[in-house]
């Protein structure tokens, strides 16, 4: 028998996260190997946007912490998504703050700070985090995608994606790949498949 469409509740303010994570999910329930078996129950996403605060530290302490207060808002479980860009160059900075350097020097600000260092290489990390409810411990999950930071090319939909050439991406940065096409390498695809087995686990 089939089990009945979980619902994952997502914590989370930025729409096109929602996006990728619902196709994410798509794409898997419908791969071959999983395709129509009993095991894989389709999960469904809900989302919620909070101000939860933005504490300083490592990518997973503020992965931890984000988790822990959107639980405490809820009252129940739920996940959470942060999302860094390191800097080879700037040992791994501006990491979990990309969102306020973003905001702050733009595409070509995020370039020009990289003018002068033989590195250009950055990494681009996902750190899903999961709460059981309030009080109960985090567990995290996290995906990395390697690449380098060049001038803007492709649609500016989405943050940083013009910015970041992975190095599986045929020499295209994320704006200029499909959204289907990034969702198999992405960080926050690596990530997502490994959220995804711990939650069909717990299922079974
Ligand atoms: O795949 C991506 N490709 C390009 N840019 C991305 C991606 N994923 C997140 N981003 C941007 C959004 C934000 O400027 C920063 C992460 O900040 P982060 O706090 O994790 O996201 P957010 O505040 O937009 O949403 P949330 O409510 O889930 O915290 O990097
Ligand atoms: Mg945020």
């Amino acid at each position: 028998m089939t089990a009945s469409p979980r619902t994952i509740l997502f914590v989370t303010g930025n729409a096109n996260k929602l996006k990728e994570v619902r196709s994410i999910l798509l794409a898997a329930s419908q791969s071959p190997e999983t395709a129509g078996t009993a095991a894989t129950p389709a999960f469904t996403v809900d989302s919620q946007d909070l101000d939860v605060p933005e504490v300083q530290g490592t990518t997973q302490e503020v992965a931890i912490a984000k988790v822990r207060a959107a639980a405490d808002i809820v009252g129940g479980p739920c996940i959470t998504e942060d999302t860094a860009l390191g800097f080879e160059a700037l040992g791994g900075l501006p990491g979990p703050y990309i969102k306020y350097f973003m905001k702050s020097v733009g595409h070509e600000g995020l370039n020009n700070m990289l003018v002068g260092f033989p590195s250009k290489r950055a990494t681009a990390i996902c750190t899903f985090a999961y709460s059981a409810g309030p009080g109960s411990e985090p567990i995290i999950f996290e995906g990395t995608t390697e690449g380098k930071v060049v001038p803007a090319r492709g649609p500016s939909n989405f943050g940083w994606d013009p910015v970041f050439e992975p190095e599986e991406g045929n020499g295209k940065t994320y704006a200029e790949m499909e959204l289907a096409d990034k969702n198999k390498i992405s960080h926050r695809y690596r990530a997502l498949e490994k959220l995804r087995k711990f939650l069909l686990e717990q299922d079974s």
